[in-house]
């Protein structure tokens, strides 16, 4: 196996107020909780774990000229992300309230400077490393109206630099918005496309994984459907459909697991694993994220 070029990942940067509930939540109710504080954003996520595994990894992002967005850079330092954040002067860093009980999560959103993430930026940030060979990019970033067209960029100028890249499908809610149709438009001959699969109903339609992502690699080179406890499945233009079991572990918050499993797989996949082995990777990673709160690596 040989060891992946820099990855850039493109994206989101957000404080995660996350909360684990001790009971059930409900209107006027006092609920006990176990509550954390700390990065989150899906694609500072990814690039975070990217780092653990230690591929070189840049961060493209945007967040507040505020602390929180000096503490978000500064713990990416720390966690070995080589970090192209834009500072965005009047806007706020973008933080998420997370709500975590029996294996699921619930999510109140401000996006903040996210939305301001600029296609000049992204360019800038890209030039700056030529020695990147592929870019991850986080579908919030097309799915929010104000960074769309850094998104639309960061695919359009990876492939003229003759980077490979990777679209995560990031949220079912926002695709459902902007329509199965117009989204694949954006992401059309990416070379691997992820969806968890709520993402993959919403565009592919009620059929069953494997129908789904062979649906689905009609845009994208290659397609990989994540199921949570169900596991995982990889379709691809020319091979078998293969599918992966998910590790069996305590749950403690899902926050983040998706971007610990993107992450397994694109380090795997780029260092020339098979679709099996890199499955597997990913489903180690996104084990090990659900075992533990919050959406990081833990030291
Ligand atoms: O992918 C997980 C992330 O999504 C949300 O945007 C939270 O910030 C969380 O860290």
């Amino acid at each position: 196996m040989t060891r992946p070029a820099r990855v850039v990942v493109v994206g989101d940067v957000i404080t995660d107020v996350v909360a684990v509930l001790s009971g059930p939540l409900a209107a006027g109710s006092d609920t006990g909780a176990e509550i954390s504080f700390g990065g989150g954003g899906q694609a500072a996520n990814t690039a975070a774990w990217i780092a653990a595994q230690g591929v070189t990894v840049t961060l493209v992002g945007a967040v507040g000229d505020d602390d929180a967005g000096r503490d978000r850079v500064a713990e990416l330092d720390h966690a070995g992300v080589d970090c192209a954040v834009e500072r965005v002067v009047g806007a706020a860093t973008g933080t998420v309230i997370v709500l975590a009980s029996d294996g699921e999560r619930t999510m109140v959103t401000s996006r903040g400077a996210n939305l301001a993430l600029s296609a000049e930026h992204v360019e800038k940030a890209l030039a700056a490393v030529p020695d990147a060979g592929h870019l991850h990019l986080s579908a919030y970033t097309l799915l929010d109206a104000g960074s769309r067209g850094a998104g639309l960029r960061a695919l359009a100028a990876a492939r003229e630099r003759g980077l490979t890249t990777s679209v995560d499908a990031a949220s079912a809610a926002p695709l459902r918005r902007v329509g199965a149709r117009t989204f694949l438009g954006w992401v059309r001959d990416v070379d691997l496309l992820l969806v968890n699969a709520d993402e993959a109903t919403v565009l592919a339609g009620g059929l069953d994984p494997a129908a789904q992502g062979r649906a689905l690699s009609a845009t994208a080179r290659r397609v990989v459907v994540k199921r949570g406890a169900a596991g995982a499945v990889w379709v691809d233009r020319t091979t078998p459909v293969c599918a992966a079991a998910a590790r069996r572990v305590a749950v403690v918050d899902v926050t983040g697991a998706g971007d610990a499993f993107a992450a397994g797989l694109l380090t795997a996949w780029l260092a020339g694993a098979s679709p099996t082995a890199a499955l597997s990777r990913a489903t180690d990673l996104g084990a090990l994220a659900v075992s533990t709160a919050g959406a990081r690596p833990q030291p």
